[in-house]
């Protein structure tokens, strides 16, 4: 497909460095910002202050990079304006209600709802080790103190006196990517990908010897056995979030455009 039209929403971290490194056949039609952002966006590209706008624009693809609470707006009305929609705030998806009128919204407009790899890699793996039944699926999210800070990790450990790795939740990984929206966006990945949101183990961990965000993935079942081990170097302007996933993000993009997709 020539002349892909791309909406980005939120223009932050993820969002500049996907328009950095937008592939050839692309054209970013606009980008979704807060009423009265006064973010400085690429001359030529339409400024919406609301999802209503998209109505207009005719988008091939919106990508979320904004925060869990843009999901559900900006994706519903993507995909009533017939553009796919790809959201990063997985986290957002551990509303089953908010997943169904999601699925419900793409069925409708035979779209599609896209659930980027994001900071992962793999999934293309576990989800075709589902198809035959699978046993256990484990998650752990390493990463160095600073990552965790501004969020519940502060109350459960003190990050600052650290000097080993501390594991400071274990739970499914609904519980914990609606705990910590800014770093487990992942497990929501994970879960949908393989074994669902309740069965899927998450543990978080802040290690002082960190200086990459990790991720471990573990899964067994029918297929055999995965272990997926990746160590994301952190974006400078945001060290929460790992650099593939806006690296991804672009792959997805240059995957609707090239005449090859891999
Ligand atoms: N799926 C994955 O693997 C990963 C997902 N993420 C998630 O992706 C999202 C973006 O991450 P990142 O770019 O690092 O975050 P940043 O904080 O760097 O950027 C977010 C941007 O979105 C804007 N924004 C926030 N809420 C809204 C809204 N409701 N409408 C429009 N714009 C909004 C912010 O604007 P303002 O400055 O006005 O607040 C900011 O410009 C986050 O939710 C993050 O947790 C991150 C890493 C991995
Ligand atoms: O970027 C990462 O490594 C993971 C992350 O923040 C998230 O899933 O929210």
């Amino acid at each position: 497909m020539a002349g892909l039209r791309l909406v980005l929403v939120g223009w932050g971290a993820i969002a500049q460095r996907v328009a950095a490194l937008l592939p050839e056949g692309v054209v970013l039609a606009g980008v979704g910002l807060r009423p009265g952002s006064t973010a400085d966006l690429p001359d030529g590209v339409v400024r919406l202050d609301s999802p209503e706008g998209l109505a207009g624009l005719a988008a091939d693809l919106v990508i979320e990079a904004a925060g869990r609470t843009a999901v559900e707006p900006w994706g519903c009305a993507a995909l009533a304006a017939g553009a796919d929609f790809a959201p990063a705030s997985t986290s957002a998806l551990t509303d089953v209600a908010l997943l169904d009128r999601l699925v419900a919204a793409a069925r409708q407009s035979s779209r599609q709802l896209v659930i980027p790899p994001g900071a992962l890699g793999g999934i293309d793996a576990l989800a075709a080790a589902r198809v035959l039944p699978l046993s256990e699926v484990r998650h752990e999210i390493i990463k160095p103190p600073a990552a965790w800070a501004g969020t519940e990790a502060e109350t459960l450990c003190d990050l600052r006196k650290l000097t080993d790795a501390v594991a400071f939740f274990e739970g499914s990984a609904d519980q914990a990517a609606a705990r910590f929206p800014q770093n487990a966006n992942v497990a929501a990945i994970t879960a949908l990908a393989g074994l669902g949101m309740a069965r899927t183990v998450v543990a978080l961990v802040a290690d002082p010897g960190a200086v990459r965000n990790a991720h471990h993935v573990t899964a067994t079942g029918d297929f055999g056995r995965m272990t997926i081990r990746l160590e994301n170097r952190p974006m400078t302007t945001n060290p929460k979030t790992s650099e593939l996933t806006a690296l991804s993000l672009v792959r997805l993009v240059a995957n609707r455009v090239n005449p090859m997709v891999i």
